[in-house]
């Protein structure tokens, strides 16, 4: 398999968010969970994005993981690698866009990295180094309340600055707007004075043009789908990419089976999503202070979900207000109890796939690692757009054979997104 763009996803939603991203613009792409076995079957395609599970991982272990997917792809001839990180920044102090990017940066010679999450069709827009979700400075907006990576800082340059070992620069607006020789220009330059990576402004897709353009020059960029978009545009037009690999039409052939929704994601709009979905399927909300406990709480909901799923879709859901969400973590602990309700949820999917669902949404990054990771999917063709960052996908080389399903980001789809990913899967 020869491909042109390679790029390592820090969680599987993010990853499917860009494997859309880049096939609405041209390329033909698939997603693989981690670096795919060698007897993996998959259709020739322009660019693979191999999904990880680091954005909440020690920083060593992000970059180890990341800098094995960076030979892989570069071993399949990848010219240029795109970390995908969030669209908004999702990360701590301790890493790990940081680490993840200078190490990559290494890896592929040097060089000033060029790094922006501006993603506009989803309302995140860098101005000044400040990233805006919807109009809200980062730390205004709800993610203030994530309950693994709480953002308090809209300054990515200073934020990125606390995570990395170089300095961080800044190439402004005006600097974009003068297009893609002038955006070189102050890379050559603040790579002279060793800055090891900067923030790039974008607010509108033509400044993601002009970043795309300049990062298919290099051998490296750290960003979001907005940066996709300018890489697979830049790439359509230099004429390189195929027409060939699966199309959105033969991954979206009918799958029957059951149908399930499973949400972990607290963020704002799946809390929306989940209430609107109670006015027309059965939702199960999990009580996940009796789930800490110990108790039955996932035995309970699997027989919940078996006397109803048959006549329809259900949702369980883990979901829940950021006060709640606190209160769970001060007495358990914030990655603790994460990672048992990610279990929780997971094992919950996994019993449901058993009983026979084939179509499967999953709200929640951390959320969707752990159910993918728990039912063991090597990797994912790209099937149509159900909303800005989110495509069906469809399952290959699993054991419960061909599945189709929903990764959503937390922040992303409408208020009736559960329905309209469930009626694009058959
Ligand atoms: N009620 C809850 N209390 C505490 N943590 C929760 C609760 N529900 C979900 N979580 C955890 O919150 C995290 C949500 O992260 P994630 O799935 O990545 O969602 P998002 O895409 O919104 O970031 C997961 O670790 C999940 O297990
Ligand atoms: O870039 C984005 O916003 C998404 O692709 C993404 O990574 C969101 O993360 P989760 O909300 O944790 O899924």
């Amino acid at each position: 398999m020869a491909i042109l763009l390679g790029s390592i996803a820090d969680d599987y939603t993010g990853a499917s968010d860009l494997a859309n991203t880049l096939t609405k613009n041209g390329l033909s792409t698939v997603q693989t969970v981690g670096i795919p076995a060698p007897a993996l079957a998959l259709p020739e395609v322009d660019a693979v994005v191999v999904s990880l599970k680091i954005r909440s991982v020690a920083a060593d272990d992000a970059v180890v993981a990341a800098l094995k997917a960076e030979k892989w792809l570069r071993d399949r001839g990848a010219a240029h690698v795109l970390y995908k990180v969030c669209s908004t920044f999702d990360s701590t102090d301790q890493g790990n866009i940081g680490p993840v990017t200078e190490a990559l940066s290494e890896a592929a010679g040097g060089g000033t990295v060029l790094v922006t999450p501006a993603f506009p069709e989803t309302g995140r827009t860098v101005y000044l180094g400040h990233l805006f979700v919807n109009g809200q400075l980062l730390d205004e907006s709800p993610l203030k309340d994530h309950p693994l990576n709480p953002m308090h800082d809209p300054n990515l340059v200073r934020v990125m600055a606390r995570q990395a070992r170089g300095p961080v620069g800044l190439v402004d607006l005006p600097t974009v707007m003068a297009g893609p020789d002038a955006v070189m220009a102050r890379l050559t330059a603040m790579n002279a004075e060793g800055v090891a990576a900067a923030i790039a402004d974008a607010v509108s897709e033509s400044d993601l043009e002009t970043l795309g353009e300049v990062a298919w020059r290099t051998a490296l960029s750290t960003g979001a789908s907005g940066l996709g978009l300018g890489l697979a545009r830049a790439i359509a037009r230099s004429g390189r990419a195929s027409s060939s690999g699966a199309g959105p039409d033969d991954a979206i052939r009918s799958v029957g089976g059951l149908a399930a929704i499973v949400a972990g994601s607290c963020s704002a709009a799946t809390l929306r999503q989940i209430e609107v979905a109670e006015r027309s399927m059965p939702v199960l909300r999990l009580d996940t202070e009796r789930l800490l406990k110990g108790s039955d709480e996932v035995a309970a909901a699997i027989v919940w979900a078996s006397e109803r799923i048959a006549a329809g879709p259900v949702v369980i859901a883990a979901s829940a207000a950021p006060d709640v969400v606190s209160r769970l973590q001060a007495q358990y602990g914030r990655e603790a109890s994460g990672h048992a309700v990610e279990a929780a949820t997971a094992t919950i999917a996994s019993e449901l796939v058993a009983r026979g669902v084939k179509r499967l949404v999953v709200a929640g990054g951390e959320t969707s690692g752990a159910t993918v990771d728990q039912l063991a999917i090597p990797a994912f063709l790209i099937g149509p757009e159900i909303a800005p960052g989110v495509p069906v996908l469809r399952t290959v080389g699993n054991q419960q054979g061909e599945m189709l399903m929903a990764l959503k980001s937390g922040n992303f789809g409408g208020e009736d997104f559960f329905a309209a990913a469930l009626a694009m899967m058959r």
